[in-house]
Parts: C-alpha cells; sequence; structure tokens
C-alpha cells in the first residue's frame, strides 16, 4: 500500500540566470533547491506553491508555468514523494533570505549541481528549456547520506 505526498517546487528563472536557494534546515539541508514544501489544508498546488515561493525567498509571483512532475519511491518505503514543478520567469520583488533557504541567483553555465539533489542534472536543462516532462526516480537510502538512485519506467 503506497501513499504519495504532494510536494511544490518552483524555478525562478531570468535571462542567463536561475535563482536556487541554500537549505538552511531540515529536508534536503545543505543542498541548492528551488523553492517550495508541502500543501495546507484547503490549497491547491499552485496556491501552496506561490506561498512557499513568497516564505521561502520573499517573491511574489502573477502566474506559474506547470513544466514537471517527478514521483520519488524510495525502496522498502511505502510513502511516494510526488513534486509539481513550476517555472516562472515573471516574478516580483527582490530575492531574500528567510529561515529556510539562502536565495543565490546562478549563471546557467554554472549551476551547483555538484551540491543539489542528484537527479537534478537530468531535468534542469529540460525545465530551462521550457520543454516538459515527467520522470519516476527510484532511491535506496542506505544512511541519510548515501543516496543511490535510478530510472524507473513510469506506470
Ligand atoms: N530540485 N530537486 C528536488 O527538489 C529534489 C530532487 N530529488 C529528490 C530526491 C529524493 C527526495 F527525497 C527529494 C528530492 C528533491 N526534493
Amino acid at each position: 500500500m503506497f501513499t504519495s505526498k504532494l510536494l511544490t517546487l518552483v524555478i525562478v528563472v531570468k535571462p542567463q540566470q536561475v535563482l536556487l536557494g541554500l537549505k538552511k534546515r531540515g529536508f534536503g539541508v545543505g543542498r541548492w533547491n528551488g523553492f517550495g514544501g508541502k500543501l495546507q489544508p484547503g490549497e491547491s498546488i499552485e496556491q501552496a506553491a506561490k506561498r512557499e515561493l513568497w516564505e521561502e525567498s520573499s517573491l511574489t509571483v502573477d502566474s506559474l508555468e506547470k513544466i514537471g512532475n517527478i514521483r520519488f519511491e524510495f525502496v522498502g518505503e511505502t510513502e511516494i514523494l510526488d513534486v509539481h514543478i513550476f517555472r516562472t520567469d515573471h516574478y516580483h520583488g527582490e530575492p531574500s533570505e528567510s529561515e529556510e533557504m539562502r536565495p543565490q541567483w546562478f549563471d546557467l553555465d554554472a549551476i551547483p549541481f555538484d551540491r543539489m539533489w542528484p537527479d537534478d542534472i537530468y531535468w534542469f536543462p529540460l525545465l530551462l528549456q521550457k520543454k516538459k516532462f515527467q520522470a519516476c526516480w527510484l532511491y535506496h537510502r542506505q544512511n541519510s547520506s548515501d543516496w543511490f538512485m535510478g530510472f524507473k519506467k513510469s506506470g
């Protein structure tokens, strides 16, 4: 019996740069990532994505483009992470540090994939090319640091 947890992820892009945040605590601490998290009761996925972006970076957006969906399964575990990924090129405000994240702009040829989740390098280029994608990853969590992954045929 599998359960799935809905999560949001927003990637903010401007010409030649992408905004990432360094996760300061909790799940994924120490990794550069987009902005997002869980839904609150009564929220749509897009409402949660906008709220998390604002909470974590102080940016607001009028609209988000739904660009991808990735499901993460873990060997021996029954909870699937169902991550809904949005891109925006139009935002308001200036990124500022929050308790969760330290935002920083990165040139597109200097994205710190070695300090991001290991699967990001496979799908970030698709997002940057505005291509829509779906993926399913199978992770084998040896311990908190060793993460082994493989493509999983979806379906
Ligand atoms: N930007 N990438 C993510 O947010 C991401 C990527 N891969 C993952 C693999 C396992 C996991 F538990 C979470 C993620 C994840 N948040």
